[in-house]
């Protein structure tokens, strides 16, 4: 390829879009069809049926993409619910996938409530009659020894990114075991969707080492092993092994996101990899950044500089836990010592506000640095009433935690109270968009983790903001392929959040808004990919060298095309000593 409409060289990039060069497929006949990264469905022009072999095969007409993508969207909205959509979807994915990605990405704001959360989680519980067609890999417990050779099954070499679950925590809904799978699958399919990411480069992984829910072990059509979940040494070898055979297999630049195990494992395993490995987790670092981001954006609204924020966390888990530390990060960056930034954070768990010496304990791992010289106080409301935070922040997948007399009291305390239920799906939010202004009489600054409707209040229009981790990991993801980022640290996750809340506008602002809208996701990912990427040179953790000259040209380069290629090759052109009619003999 010589270069773009911008001028960059092909090869300065560092996956070459490949797919514009395949030209002629090697499998050929009714195999074309089968295969959803081929198949083009009755887009096959007649050329292309004649010289693949498959004319007769199809009907005769001819229809584009774009008439496959009003198709695809009739039958869309003709299913009742949102789970037959989810299972309509994932059969499309199945069956051809550059269509698949056309229709999510000129619908993203459609799609994403179906493909990922809300409805992936309503997947995940009822996966076994969901399930058509596997997708990934599944490692279990009994494979110890051989995870290599399981990775060598995977047909495709040159994987880069895999996100990776053992099923222990499933967004807000607990153990579903094999059943999770589905998240894997939806945060990859935002790879693409959002950030471009090749859909050969990823791969999904679900290490099943049993499940701890009785209900789905006991349910006739489940996918994975019957037995309580494995803990302690063996349970470790197997992570161990998996990593080093992601690196023997696929090489050390390949991208490990953990996402959706327990607490008790995810940070632990984010300790002892994230300086070995090229990994991240997504619940700590992904809905910290966008958390962080929100947290920006609202000031603009609030008025109140970050260093007179109150904040109280209801929750402390990995998303608190994981938002509370790059939060510190961004006040000591705005003046703060670091124990003033402390004295800023408040968490709240199932056993009341973390204090010092609380007489019902409880206070171990992560949550230690955070725990006060206060008295303790057990409900939510009296700590809210105590501590008289700026912003409360839920994580803890209790549903209606912010309830009526809590969201009141936000809106006494603040004129412009910060209120994020990011609990996932929504079915687990701390309280609706729709609670939180009815509360404070249209003045809470919301956004929650999983999507909901605008609001009119009193004539009003409020766009509730989705804090969800898509915001981030998939720009992270493109960023950490195109410039191979090895070590994805702490403040690249501050510059993402730093990046997230500076695209979101005063238009925006004034819609209520403190992400930008999720129609824009994709150009956020593109943009934020490209920040990362300039970020990382600076900072000497980008080791595709040379340095591109233009980083927007580059990640464009990268980016998955869902134009179908043609299959029929360019025609050779005699030289014109053949074709010459005066040709010397
Ligand atoms: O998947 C989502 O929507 C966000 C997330 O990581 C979680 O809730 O675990
Ligand atoms: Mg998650």
């Amino acid at each position: 390829m010589s270069g773009n409409a911008n001028g960059v060289k092909a090869s300065e990039s560092a996956t070459t879009n490949k797919d514009v060069q395949l030209g002629r497929p090697k499998v050929r006949g009714v195999d074309i069809m089968r295969d959803p990264i081929l198949n083009k469905g009755m887009a096959f022009t007649l050329e292309e049926r004649q010289l693949l072999g498959i004319h007769g095969l199809l009907p005769p007409a001819l229809l584009d993409q774009d008439k496959q993508v009003y198709q695809v969207m009739q039958n869309f909205y003709r299913w009742g619910n949102d789970l037959d959509r989810y299972i309509f979807m994932m059969g499309l994915q199945d069956r051809c996938e550059k269509l698949f990605y056309r229709v999510i990405t000129e619908n993203i704001d459609l799609m994403m409530p179906i493909i990922y959360t809300p409805t992936v989680g309503l997947a995940c519980q009822k996966y076994g009659m969901v399930f058509r067609k596997p997708r990934g890999l599944y490692i279990t417990i009994h494979d110890l020894g051989h995870v290599y050779d399981i990775l060598c099954n995977w047909p495709v070499d040159d994987v880069k990114a895999i996100v990776v679950t053992d099923g222990e925590r499933i967004l807000g809904l607990g153990d579903l075991g094999a059943y999770g799978m589905g998240i894997p699958i939806g945060k990859l399919s935002l790879y693409t969707a959002c950030a471009g990411v090749q859909p050969r480069h990823c791969l999904p992984v679900m290490i099943d080492v049993g499940t701890n829910n009785e209900a789905i072990r006991n349910d006739p059509v489940y996918i994975g092993l019957r037995q309580k979940r494995v803990t302690g040494e063996p349970y470790d070898k197997l992570i161990d092994e998996f990593m080093k055979a992601v690196v023997k297999r696929f090489g050390k630049n390949c991208l490990i996101q953990f996402e959706d195990f327990g607490n008790h494992n995810a940070f632990r395993l984010l300790e002892t990899y994230r300086h070995k490995y090229c990994t991240f987790n997504d619940d700590i670092q992904g809905t910290a950044a966008v958390a962080v981001a929100g947290i920006l954006a609202s000031l603009k609204i609030t008025k109140v500089p970050l260093k007179d924020n109150v904040f109280i966390f209801q929750g402390a888990g990995e998303a608190s836990i994981g938002i509370a530390k790059l939060l510190i990060k961004a006040i000591v960056k705005s003046g703060r010592t670091e124990e003033q930034a402390f004295n800023q954070i408040w968490m709240v768990d199932s056993r009341g506000l973390i204090v010092k010496n609380r007489p019902k304990g409880g206070v171990t791992g992560e949550k230690v640095e955070f725990a006060k010289d206060h008295q303790p106080v057990d409900s939510l409301e009296d700590i809210i009433s105590k501590i008289k935070p700026t912003a409360i922040i839920g994580a803890a997948a209790i549903p209606g935690a912010f309830n009526e007399k809590i969201l009141k009291e936000m809106g006494n305390l603040n004129k412009r109270p910060i209120i994020f239920a990011l609990s996932n799906p929504t079915s687990k939010a701390e309280c609706t968009a729709e609670q939180a202004y009815n509360a404070t009489d249209g003045r809470a600054v919301f956004a929650s983790g999983s999507p909901f409707k605008e609001v009119s209040y009193k004539g009003k229009t409020f766009h509730p903001g989705q804090g969800n981790n898509a915001y981030i990991f998939p720009g992270v993801a493109l960023a950490v392929i195109a410039a191979n980022i090895r070590d994805i640290t702490e403040d690249v996750f501050l510059a993402s959040a730093e990046s997230l809340s500076e695209m979101v506008t005063q238009e925006h602002l004034d819609q209520g808004r403190v992400y930008p809208p999720l129609q824009d996701i994709r150009s956020v990912s593109l943009r934020l990919a490209k920040e990362i990427i300039e970020f990382a040179y600076s900072k000497g953790l980008a080791l595709h060298h040379p340095k591109p000259k233009d980083l927007a040209c580059f990640v464009e380069e990268v980016v998955y095309n869902t134009d179908y290629n043609s299959y029929v090759p360019p025609l050779y052109e005699w030289p014109e000593y053949i074709t010459s009619s005066n040709a010397k003999l």
